[in-house]
């Protein structure tokens, strides 16, 4: 069927990429009343949308770029939702090079945030408003209502904005869906979330492992615990996610789904964004960062084969109150998730600073109660803490969590202490008890470390009692202390 020239003018909004969350976000523009514009680069997708979703509502199905784009009524308004880079800003051009001062692209693909600044400046200088916007939800969140977070300009968003949030989830008639800030933001916030999903996917495998290893459990024992987890303080999609995964078997062979899955983690970039951009902010997103490196780990081949021999090194498991450890694992989950959340939330503040960014934290717990990966019942919690404090310095210092978590140490050391002695890997565990002992520590050994950076290169250190920069003459015999 070839697609017949649409009616100039007609739309309300565009979607071009009719692939998985395309198809899906034209669908969900439809069902909420909106004519959408759509557009495929192989036009065969777009048919298919018409043909089998066409009685969903009014789909203005185009065959070119030339006819997507006059087909939008003004001021335009066009969604892209390809991959994230060259074909990213290939779309950006075709739509561009058509459009008229005052329109609209909104790129709602995983971009990186710097790539949505570059390209919202280069836009704006042509007079077009670009939207940099992150949407959570998965396939079936792009029809039923994901979690979305559009950044741009604050004009963009009256004339975009109310579309969005009819298509959002909603909790207690609000939306899933807000003016994150300018440019970059909503990218940058879409962009932690996943380094946060990252942490959240960590911990919850880090349990299963310790659960399976150290009591013997089968996946399906393990995954009727997660489902009882999954009534408290843990509730959350993920961990409903764990327990269906878990339950599975395999038809092929009848052993659980998850022995017959390759034990190597796969990833399309996000959680080592994140990484890397923590790294340049100097914040410590230990939990995220450690959550990418395991994926890292499990997906190197070579290095595991090259250490097979090691595994004697385990020492046995000798649990004797077996409801005991569950019970800690459950802990030592629920503290680490919250140091992740407490360092992801961390990030954003210092990008609002760097960046120029308003963001308001609370908001951002808000939109992420429902339609997102990492939707979770405790975000109510978190809205509440960064609502009562929009400068709170980290999460877990909010009396509700902070109360929270020093009831879980006790369970969380003894998890951590008994994967070390048993030789069963819990990064994200591990390294979330280090900082939390790390930033509640009174004195640090950062100081014998600024010592070294002044012997070996005069990098100049502050002292506890002065002001001003000191430097020790390392290399003289009476090794005088001078001010830099
Ligand atoms: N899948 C998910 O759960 C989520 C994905 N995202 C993000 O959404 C974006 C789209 O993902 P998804 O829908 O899964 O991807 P799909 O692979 O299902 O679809 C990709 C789409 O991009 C189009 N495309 C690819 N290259 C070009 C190009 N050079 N020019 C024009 N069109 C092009 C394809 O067109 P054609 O049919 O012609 O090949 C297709 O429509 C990505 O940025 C992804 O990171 C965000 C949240 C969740
Ligand atoms: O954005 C998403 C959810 O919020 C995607 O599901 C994400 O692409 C998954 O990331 P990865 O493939 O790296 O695990």
């Amino acid at each position: 069927m070839a697609l017949a020239t649409p009616t100039p003018s007609s739309a309300d909004i565009g979607v071009t990429g009719m692939g998985v969350m395309g198809k899906n976000l034209a669908r969900n523009l439809a069902r909420h009343g909106h004519k959408v514009a759509i557009h495929n680069r192989t036009a065969s997708r777009t048919e298919a949308v018409v043909a089998e979703h066409g009685e969903e509502g009014t789909f203005i199905p185009a065959g070119s770029m030339d006819d997507f784009v006059a087909s939008l009524s003004s001021p335009r308004v066009a969604i892209i939702m390809v991959q994230a880079g060259a074909a990213t800003d290939a779309v950006i051009e075709e739509l561009a090079s058509r459009m008229d001062e005052g329109d609209i692209i909104v790129d709602c693909g995983n971009a990186l945030f710097s790539d949505t600044r570059r390209r919202e400046a280069a836009l704006r200088e042509r007079g077009l408003h670009f939207v940099g916007c992150g949407v959570s939800g998965g396939e079936e969140g792009a029809l039923l209502g994901p979690s979305i977070m559009p950044g741009g300009s604050v004009e963009s968003y009256k004339r975009l904005g109310p579309m969005l949030e009819s298509i959002s989830a909603h909790v207690d008639g609000e939306p899933c869906c807000t003016h994150v800030g300018a440019d970059g933001a909503g990218h940058f916030v879409k962009m932690v979330h996943n380094g946060i999903e990252y942490a959240d996917m960590q911990v919850i495998g880090e349990a299963y492992d310790l659960l399976r290893r150290a009591l013997g459990l089968t996946p399906a024992e393990i995954a009727d615990i997660f489902a009882e987890w999954n009534e408290g303080d843990l509730d959350s999609y993920l961990m409903e996610v764990s327990v269906e995964v878990l339950r599975r078997v395999d038809a092929r062979s009848g052993k659980p789904l998850v022995d017959v899955i390759v034990d190597a983690a796969g990833q399309k970039g996000t959680g080592a964004w994140t990484t890397q951009t923590a790294l340049t902010l100097g914040v410590p997103v230990t939990g995220i960062g450690e959550a990418t490196f395991a994926r890292g780990l499990s997906s190197s081949p070579v290095q595991r084969e090259g250490a097979r021999e090691f595994a004697a090194e385990a020492a046995d498991w000798d649990v004797q109150d077996r409801d005991a450890f569950i019970e800690d694992v459950r802990q030592a989950l629920y503290a680490s998730k919250l140091v992740a959340y407490s360092q992801g939330f961390n990030l954003i503040q210092a990008a609002a600073a760097e960046y120029g960014w308003d963001i308001s934290l609370g908001d951002m717990a808000r939109i992420w109660r429902a339609g997102c990966i990492i939707r979770a019942r405790f975000l109510g919690e978190v809205t509440r803490a960064y609502e009562a404090n929009a400068d709170l310095p980290l999460l877990i210092g909010d009396s509700y969590f902070h109360h929270k978590v020093v009831a879980a140490l006790p369970s969380w050391r003894r998890v951590v202490s008994l994967s070390a002695l048993h030789g069963v890997p819990a990064p994200v565990f591990s390294s979330s008890l280090s900082y939390y002992d790390g930033v509640r520590s009174d004195r640090l050994p950062a100081a014998l470390i600024q010592g070294q950076r002044d012997y070996f290169g005069a990098h100049t250190y502050k002292r506890v009692d002065s002001e001003g920069s000191f430097h020790v003459l390392w290399a003289t015999e009476d090794r005088k202390e001078v001010e830099a």
